[in-house]
């Protein structure tokens, strides 16, 4: 029997990145209706930064979170809706809100090392609204596989029904990725799930380095909108995976056309490797601290790539996305 394997299509989340959470209800509704035809399990559906990230800091959204929720629930016969929500950026009530809104499923993210923070939320998702949750562990790259097991096993004895090991900088190697899911797969009793990016080419490598070892859930984004160089492709991710003989349930050419037909228009330059997303990869930045480092680089008129490398060199996590200013003002004054 062929190993069933669930997918989480991201585009309408951390596609939200690429277009700095400017989604419209019309759009998430259109997405949703072709994501829902292709049979795709979970679509999630938040500003990029999750629910509550719209502010000064993160970029205010177009549509509320709650607004866009909302709709994709009410045009989603068979998918699943979750959202993403990071402890501190969003709240219990911002929760709360986005469970009445019809979401199903919530992924509480923190970085590697700071699981801890999720204990509130998770057991309020679960115990208190019901809803299937995940454990995001992001960053993966910064922690050693026993570092992040560690971090894993805390958010399973908080109660998350998954936990995924997240490349958020696209910054692991095939080799790095197994060691860490065989790791999980081995000492958690719940389910593990990988998010990729495809910062060094390799978000559809290490998906499938992830399943063989054992991981049960994937991300996908239809077109790779995602962060940086985007997710891996869903609808490569579907080819290939039906290739191996493993079942997704979803349907490769309705998935292929929303790609092409629905997301594709949306995106304002085809998401490719381009040298920031590769140096994001590289020196182990977030990927979507790209955008951030563009910008900065252009007011203080110092190369991106150098204000990446140097994010990376001072272990720069999310959240600290005021920081990219600050080192690119650093560098033009080292120029002068
Ligand atoms: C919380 C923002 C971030 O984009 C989440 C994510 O997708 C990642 O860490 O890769
Ligand atoms: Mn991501």
């Amino acid at each position: 029997m062929s190993q069933e394997i669930t997918l989480v299509e991201v585009a309408l989340r951390d596609g939200s990145h690429v277009i700095r959470h400017q989604y419209t209800k019309e759009k998430v509704i259109e997405v949703t209706k072709g994501l829902n035809e292709a049979k795709v399990p979970y679509i999630e559906v938040s500003h990029g930064d999750g629910i509550g990230g719209s502010s000064i800091q993160y970029g205010f959204s177009k549509d509320s979170d709650i607004e866009l929720i909302r709709a994709a629930k009410e045009n989603s016969p068979f998918s699943k809706i979750a959202c993403l929500l990071l402890p501190g950026v969003g709240t219990l009530d911002d929760l709360k809100e986005a469970r009445e809104a019809g979401a199903d499923m919530v992924r509480i993210a923190t970085h590697v090392t700071e699981a801890d923070i999720s204990a509130e939320h998770i057991k309020f998702a679960k115990n208190e609204l019901g809803m299937e949750v995940v454990g995001f562990l992001m960053m993966a790259h910064m922690a050693s596989p026993e570092v992040l097991l560690e971090q894993a096993k805390l958010m399973e004895s908080y109660g998350a029904d998954v936990v995924y090991c997240t490349d958020s900088a696209g910054a692991l190697l095939p080799s790095e990725v197994k060691e860490r899911i065989e790791l999980l797969v081995a000492n958690l009793n719940c389910k593990v799930g990988f998010h990729a990016h495809n910062n060094l080419g390799l978000a559809i490598g290490n998906t499938i380095a992830a399943v063989e070892a054992g991981a049960s859930f994937v991300d996908g984004s239809a077109r790779s909108m995602g962060a940086g160089a985007g997710n891996a492709q869903t609808e490569v991710l579907v080819a290939v995976l039906d290739k191996m003989n493993y079942q997704t349930g979803v349907d490769l050419f309705k998935i292929m056309d929303v790609a092409q037909d629905i997301i594709a228009p949306l995106l304002p330059e085809p998401v490719i490797i381009d040298n920031d997303s590769l140096i994001l990869g590289y020196a182990g930045v977030y990927s979507s601290f790209r955008l951030f480092a563009q910008r900065a680089g252009k007011k203080y008129n110092v190369d991106s790539r150098s204000i990446l490398m140097e994010l990376g060199k001072i272990g720069v996590v999310g959240g600290q996305e005021d920081m990219v200013m600050d080192i690119a003002a650093q560098l033009s004054k080292r120029q002068e």
